[in-house]
Formats: C-alpha cells, structure tokens, sequence
C-alpha cells in the first residue's frame, strides 16, 4: 500500500483554476476543524506566526481530516529536522518563509525526500504519515507525494527567483507581500507601487517557469492583481481575523440594539 496521494500537489498539477485557502493560525484543533468544513480548497497551518508546536499540529491534522481541505503546513524556518517531523507527524505540503537562495532551495528539496533523492530521515513508521506503520511502502513511495511550497518574501530571494523556481523538488512559491514589502523598505504597506510591480514580476517569472505561484494577501488591489497575473492558489484571510472582526461587529451590533431598545432583544449571529 503506497503513500496518499497528495490532493493539493495534484491540482496544482492539472491546473484545475485558483485554489482558494485560509490562513489558520488559532493553533486549536477545534477551530482548524471548523476552518477546514468552510469550504477552501486548502488550510494553512501557520507554525511561523501561529503559536504551534508539532505535537499541536499533529492535533490539527486529525482533526481536519474528513473534511477536503487540503492542510499546509508553514514551519517557523526550513530546518531539516524539523521538516523531517512534520512530514512524520503526516503534513504531506510543507510552506517554508523567507526561501533566499538556490543553495537554501536545494536543501529543503532534500530535507522532504527520502534518499538517494534527499536526506529525510526513516523512521515516518514511528508516525502519522504511514498510518503507524500500517503504510507499508510508505518509504518507498512517500517522495512523489511530498510538496514543497518556498515562500519569496525579501529582495535577496527576488534577485534569485529564477535559481529558486528552477530547483528541482521546489514544486510551487508563495509570494509574502507583507515581508517583501518590509525588506523593500516600505514597512508591510504592499501596495505601494514597486511592490505591486514586483509581486506582478514574480508571479510572471514563476509560471514561465512552470510552477505554479500563490500569494497570501488580504488587500483588494494585491488580489485583483495577483488574479489577472494568474496566480493558483491563494489566501485572502486567517482565521484570528475573522473570529475578532465577527466578535467585534457582533458586539456593536448588541450595544447599538440595546441602546435603540432595551426591550428587543437583538438577532443573534445564528446561534440557537
Ligand atoms: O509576508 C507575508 O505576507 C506572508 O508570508 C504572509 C504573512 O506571514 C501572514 O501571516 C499574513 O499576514
């Protein structure tokens, strides 16, 4: 019995239109299973600004699974061993930030692969990722379900973006506009022009490279644009935001009633 099939890592493949995600950084299997039922095609699990540990994702991974969204993972840095619990624990999509360099890009490639294609410890029979062990050909098959998503997000990794895309095991980028802008010098304000122009840059070189690019980004003028370039698959929102703008909409909405009547009783947010 072979590895899954990785679901994201093939519609990325068949070119099967945008793939719309979330940002979940909650760190709570709970909201990552409410998350995962709304519909995206795919979660991002955010370890780099989401306070998660692997025993924690490993929680949000069971948690999500009867639900299609496929689960990405974004580690805090691409440090091999940590990549190689990841994938134990059963992340098949891993997203590693600030990917600079071509070197860097090689060795994350590596860290996801089994040898002779890389240096992926064995023991994934310990974990999640083989069923326990239950996989059987786990190992043998496990590298043609990996995915590695490298995020270019700083001037350095768009001086080597052609290097990155050309690395074979990269299989798609995410473009972070709001790092990219910072390290522009513009401090997280994305949409200033050079930014636009450089994230529209990006997204050009990416697919003329044949892999497929993705971008994380909330603003109107950043999503239209990233959709006319042709970005496939991206995230507008997380779920922090969400769950404190409701929260806060819900709020005022109760403070307004009650100061129009004290008598009604306002409309909840569809709770019963
Ligand atoms: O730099 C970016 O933009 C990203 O990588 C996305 C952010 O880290 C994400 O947390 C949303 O703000």
């Amino acid at each position: 019995m072979p590895a899954p099939v990785n679901p994201f890592k093939q519609a990325l493949r068949e070119d099967t239109g945008l793939l719309t995600g979330l940002w979940v950084a909650l760190a709570n299997p709970h909201s990552a299973e409410i998350c995962a039922g709304a519909g995206f095609d795919w979660i991002l699990i955010d370890a780099e600004h989401g306070p998660n540990d692997i025993p924690l994702i490993a929680a949000q991974l069971a948690a999500v699974t009867r639900h299609p969204s496929h689960p990405v993972v974004r580690l805090p840095m691409g440090e091999p061993w940590l990549i190689k619990q990841a994938l134990d624990i059963g992340a098949q999509t891993l997203m590693i930030p600030m990917v600079e360099t071509a070197e860097q890009a090689k060795l994350l490639a590596k860290a996801l692969r089994y040898p002779p294609d890389g240096i992926r410890g064995m023991g994934a029979s310990l974990g999640r990722a083989s069923n326990f062990g239950r996989i059987a050909d786990y190992a043998e098959t496990a590298n043609a379900e990996v995915c590695l998503i490298a995020q270019i997000e700083s001037r350095l990794g768009v001086e080597n973006v052609d290097a990155i895309v050309a690395t074979e095991g990269v299989d798609a980028i995410l473009i972070g506009p709001a790092d990219l802008s910072a390290d522009m010098g513009y401090g997280g304000k994305a949409t200033v022009p050079e930014v636009m122009e450089t994230v529209e840059m990006l997204i050009g070189k990416i697919k003329a490279a044949g892999k497929p690019a993705g971008i994380m980004t909330g603003d109107p003028e950043m999503i239209a644009l990233a959709r006319r370039a042709g970005v496939r698959f991206m995230a507008n929102g997380t779920d922090t935001w969400l769950l404190a703008n409701a929260a806060a909409a819900m709020a005022e909405k109760m403070r307004g009633a009650e100061a129009a009547d004290p008598s009604a009783a306002p409309k909840t947010g569809g709770y019963s």
